[in-house]
């Protein structure tokens, strides 16, 4: 066998495809590329057959080994593969051997089978037993259990996705409930607060100050070619958290492992990215260990270039098709990058648009226990930024939809208190653009628990960025007006959260319809169980994404966002309701994503702002059938 086949990876599914096997053995079709080539102009890769050479590392030769790159449906480049040619100036090469084991990507660790350790060079370099995927998740799990504190949690977790990326996914997917908390919100928070001390190894793209007139070059320094996803923040608004700079990535990495783990999105076609451009954050100029530029933060013309060069090269480096997710900027500029680049780019904003989204599917799952439509219900906020904002033009877009009342008349159910007190007319001329449409006639009121006693909202919702603001007052106003109250306090992590759901519970008697943003456990009130809603973007944006590639969308439109809301509503079964849920629990999440998925490609192909043509005829089955398996691949 030559060297060179023992180190290529021919999965059981789709790829063997592209390969021949020959003299019983995979033949193996090799790009060569020269090395040492500059970053812009990399030489072109030349095909040829076979080639050699033995254990991999740096090695001029470059494999053409992608995952499941053929998916059932008559739909071409689902996965981008008719994107050819690779551009990275470097080889990329698939090693064996003691290399094999530490490449992440390919490692299986114990679950090498015999005839795998002897193929590729692995004898003597793992114990003797082989374990099946299922026994590795098993013991994981044990040792995950031993750890008291949740950061040490998520950082066995991220060695585990740094070691084997499989693994990482198999275990996330099949204990979802149970994991979201550690890799998400709340650990990712602390997580990126203690970024720079518990920093091993880089997770995604830093683009600081410093890669000015270059960010198309260091793009092209990340391994992957075929991208699909970026989150991207600059980490001004790290959840409620506030400016953490560069720490800020532990967000794009978490919201990318849950496209790949709750949307079915490849792993490699994930990218996470953080944009430098200093921090503001006094403590973390100060400490020894921060990882971010020591300076305070780039404003105007100078961040809006960095901004604008990074969406240029981000669409010359991966086309038209990549999706751009904007997540955890601070208000500012999270609106107008979304109103710049939202009809030159495909781009999504998570805060804007993803909570909306997941919030107007909890509503409408919540009209069924409450009763009426959004039209007789009447919408209190507690904070005016990204969320605040978004959610409620969203509710008013339904509601028109529903009711065919001009968006404007829909607005005036709606209101909004910000840090200066209710949102109101006289305070027009002085209010950010983003908070106008939301200023109505009435007489300034400063304290939150005033306006619920005058406004007499029926649903309360806390996107402040500030926890414990939904304090027993505010509670027990709400549910003296009324019988059922909804309340969601959807700040993250859990120490931002307006109220606990212990707190919203008690104090309404047990009367709330409650969900947050952060999970909250079982609650145990006058002998009766309540289970908290986890009103979190994190049910949309995977679905949302999946549906946005599928069909090879080109624009994101806010009707795409309604479908995502009415899918997701759709999915909380009667026995769902039953246990008083609003949201369908999480581990049906897959199967969710394929459903907002389908209803998010139907609406693009329906706008038609679909590329990948012709429709397919079932989009749930095809959803499903496009989502990445973490189940290990059998190399030849
Ligand atoms: O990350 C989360 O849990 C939800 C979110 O987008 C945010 O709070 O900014
Ligand atoms: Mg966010």
């Amino acid at each position: 066998m030559s060297s060179l086949s023992r180190s290529s990876f021919l999965g059981n599914s789709g790829i063997g495809e592209t390969f021949s096997k020959a003299h019983g053995r995979p033949a193996v079709r090799v790009r060569v590329v020269a090395l040492g080539s500059s970053n812009s102009h990399p030489r072109p890769l030349k095909e040829t057959k076979g080639a050699s050479n033995p254990t991999t590392t740096s090695a001029s030769v470059v494999t053409e080994v992608d995952s499941k790159s053929a998916v059932a449906g008559s739909v071409a480049d689902v996965y981008g593969n008719d994107q050819l040619v690779e551009e990275t100036p470097w080889a990329v090469s698939v090693a064996s051997g003691y290399s094999l084991l530490r490449d992440p990507h390919h490692n299986k660790g114990l679950a090498f089978s015999e005839r795998e350790r002897d193929a590729h060079y692995l004898c003597g370099l793992l114990p003797p037993t082989v374990a099946s995927q299922d026994l590795q998740v098993k013991k994981i799990m044990h040792n995950l259990w031993q750890y008291q504190v949740p950061l040490q949690k998520y950082m066995a977790m991220m060695d585990l996705q740094e070691t084997n990326e499989r693994l990482f996914y198999k275990l996330l997917i099949d204990n979802v409930e149970e994991l979201l908390p550690v890799v998400y919100t709340p650990t990712v928070g602390e997580a990126c607060q203690k970024y720079g001390s518990i920093f091993r190894r880089p997770q995604g793209l830093f683009i600081s100050l410093k890669e000015k007139g270059k960010i198309l070059e260091v793009l092209k320094n990340w391994p992957q070619r075929r991208i699909q996803v970026i989150v991207v923040t600059d980490g001004e608004r790290i959840l409620g958290l506030g400016d953490l700079g560069c720490q800020g990535m532990g967000i794009p990495v978490g919201k990318l492992s849950l496209y790949t783990a709750l949307g079915g999105v490849r792993p490699s076609a994930c990218l996470p990215i953080t944009i430098d451009v200093g921090t503001n954050n006094e403590k973390l100029l100060k400490d020894e260990f921060y990882i971010g530029l020591r300076r305070r933060r780039a404003t105007g013309e100078e961040y809006d270039e960095l901004l604008d060069e990074f969406m240029t090269a981000v669409k010359q480096n991966y086309g038209e098709k990549v999706l751009i997710q904007f997540e955890d900027f601070a208000n500012h500029n999270a609106f107008e990058l979304l109103a710049k680049y939202g009809t030159t780019h495909l781009v999504f904003n998570d805060d804007i648009q993803g909570t909306a989204s997941v919030v107007l599917a909890g509503l409408i799952a919540a009209l069924k226990f409450v009763g009426g439509t959004l039209a007789d219900h009447k919408f209190l906020f507690l904070g005016a930024g990204e969320a605040g904002t978004g959610i409620a033009e969203l509710i008013a877009r339904e509601m028109s939809k529903q009711t065919n009342v001009p968006v404007e008349e829909a607005r005036k159910n709606i209101w909004l208190v910000d840090s200066k007190g209710l949102i109101v007319n006289s305070r027009k001329d002085s209010l950010q653009h983003f908070k106008q449409p939301w200023a109505h006639e009435h007489n300034p009121i400063t304290e939150l628990v005033d306006a619920v006693k005058v406004i007499k909202p029926t649903v309360l919702i806390g996107t402040s960025g500030v926890g414990r603001t939904f304090t027993k007052d505010v509670i027990k106003a709400m549910a003296s007006l009324n019988e059922k109250p909804i309340i969601f306090a959807l700040s993250n992590p859990t120490s931002q959260s307006e109220c606990t759901a212990e707190e919203a519970y008690t104090w309404s008697q047990g009367r709330a319809i409650f969900a947050s943003g952060s999970p909250f456990g079982l609650v145990e009130y006058n002998r009766k169980t309540f289970v908290p809603g986890q009103a979190n973007n994190a049910y949309i944006f995977p679905g949302f994404g999946l549906g946005l590639i599928m069909s090879g969308a080109i624009r994101v439109h806010d009707e795409m966002l309604l479908a995502a809301s009415e899918a997701l509503a759709s999915q909380v079964t009667e026995e769902n309701f039953n246990r008083g849920l609003i949201y369908p629990p999480f581990t049906n999440i897959r199967k969710i994503s394929a459903h907002i998925a389908a209803n998010v490609a139907a609406k693009a192909y329906e706008l038609g702002l679909a590329t990948h043509l012709p429709q397919p005829r079932d989009l749930v089955k095809y959803a499903e059938s496009c989502m990445y398996s973490p189940t290990y691949r059998s190399y030849r």
